[in-house]
């Protein structure tokens, strides 16, 4: 297989309500698809960066930018184009891993397309259907939040989880565990809002039987994180500090988590991302599937690697109507619960040209 050049896609899509985190609040959606082109048909790609280096060091334009420099041109003078070689060929290139995922997924797309086989056939998914949770911004009040977990919790969603900040955390777990009950699984979110500092105040969450915390302190702490472990009776799971198996192996190790959020994009592909399930099989810490707010496109991805067997847990796999009116691929629509792995070649959807174009900013060709 020859890459004959990318389209770079940039898309803004407009949420179906604001989403609120502890680095901020989006009311669209701006991120980038790439659609690779080879000799042997196409394969696409999301790349999950958010507009502003506040979630991670990238950003949409450095994503686009370190794509349009050095990714795809090294890449396309690298040889016959092979995705399990992506990113050894990437690798020369420091960071940049969600700029590297998407590329690796445009090209194992366009690879599995060729074959026949679907995504979750080469992940080794072993379920036809992924049980779904949903993610819950910090919201204006706590009857709002009430209402907005009632809403999932009436759509089917299998699992609650809170996105919480300093001065947004002990109130609302207490008032949804008071009005939802014990049986809810539920779990917290913190995006690296707090310090090692907060850990009696973190303990405060003890008693509310939560699945997880996630990623409470910064990206970096490892071992801040594993001593907060000790603190509190809580699961700590990792999301940020989470970019590669080597990485989760040594937080593991550690004792830094307990549960592991695997995001594709963050850890530089779904070839990694099968290798940080590996490992965490390996070591028996359980996996669920992070969402980043992903199209259709990414969404097919994420459903399919959430059916390997080690993800027990249920991931932020929400359907397409959690954060978009329209998406720009066929919807993904919850069924008791659950969606269904797509079975296609490829990730087994297609952008819906019309759809796409409607959200679509600019688009950017980039010949090799
Ligand atoms: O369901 C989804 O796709 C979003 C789940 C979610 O909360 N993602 C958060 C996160 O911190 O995990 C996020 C969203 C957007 C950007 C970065 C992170």
């Amino acid at each position: 297989m020859k890459l004959t050049g990318v389209e770079l896609i940039h898309v803004s899509m407009p949420l179906v309500s604001p989403f609120r985190t502890s680095f901020g609040t989006q009311v669209t959606r701006d991120l980038l698809l790439l659609r690779v082109v080879t000799d042997e048909g196409e394969g696409w790609g999301e790349c999950v960066t958010m507009p502003d280096p506040v979630y991670s060091s990238e950003y949409v334009a450095g994503a686009a930018d370190v794509l349009r420099r050095f990714l795809i041109p090294t890449l396309a003078a690298s040889g016959p184009l092979d995705a399990s070689r992506v990113a050894t060929v990437l690798a020369p290139f420091k960071g940049h891993r969600m700029a590297k995922a998407a590329l690796e997924m445009g090209v194992l797309d366009a690879e599995l397309r060729a074959e026949g086989r679907s995504f979750a056939r080469e992940l080794g998914a072993v379920h036809d259907r992924v049980p779904c949770g949903v993610s819950v911004g910090i919201m204006d009040s706590i009857p709002a939040l009430l209402d907005a977990v009632g809403g999932y919790i009436d759509e089917g969603y299998v699992r609650i989880k809170l996105k919480i900040e300093p001065g947004w955390d002990v109130a609302p777990v207490r008032a949804v565990r008071e009005r939802f009950g014990d049986d809810v699984l539920l779990q917290v979110d913190a995006n690296t809002a707090y310090t090692l500092a907060d850990a009696r105040h973190l303990a405060r969450l003890d008693p509310f039987d939560l699945l997880l915390i996630e990623q409470p302190l910064e990206e970096e702490d490892i071992l801040g994180h594993a001593s907060l472990a000790q603190q509190i009776t809580t699961p700590v799971c990792l999301d940020e500090s989470i970019t590669s198996a080597q990485s989760t192996a040594a937080a593991i190790r550690l004792g830094a988590c307990a549960v592991v959020n695997i995001k594709p994009g963050r850890v530089g592909g779904y070839l990694e991302a099968r290798r940080i399930h590996d490992v965490c099989v390996a070591h028996g810490v359980p996996v669920w599937c992070g969402g980043m707010l992903e199209t259709g496109i990414g969404r097919a991805a994420n459903v399919a690697l959430a059916a390997l067997p080690g993800f027990t847990m249920p991931g932020d796999t929400s359907a397409s109507d959690r954060y978009y009116r329209t998406d720009i691929t066929e919807p993904f629509v919850l069924d008791a619960g659950t969606l269904t792995v797509p079975t296609g070649p490829g990730i087994g959807v297609l952008p819906v040209p019309e759809l796409l174009a409607e959200v679509t900013t600019h688009t950017e060709w980039v010949t090799v």
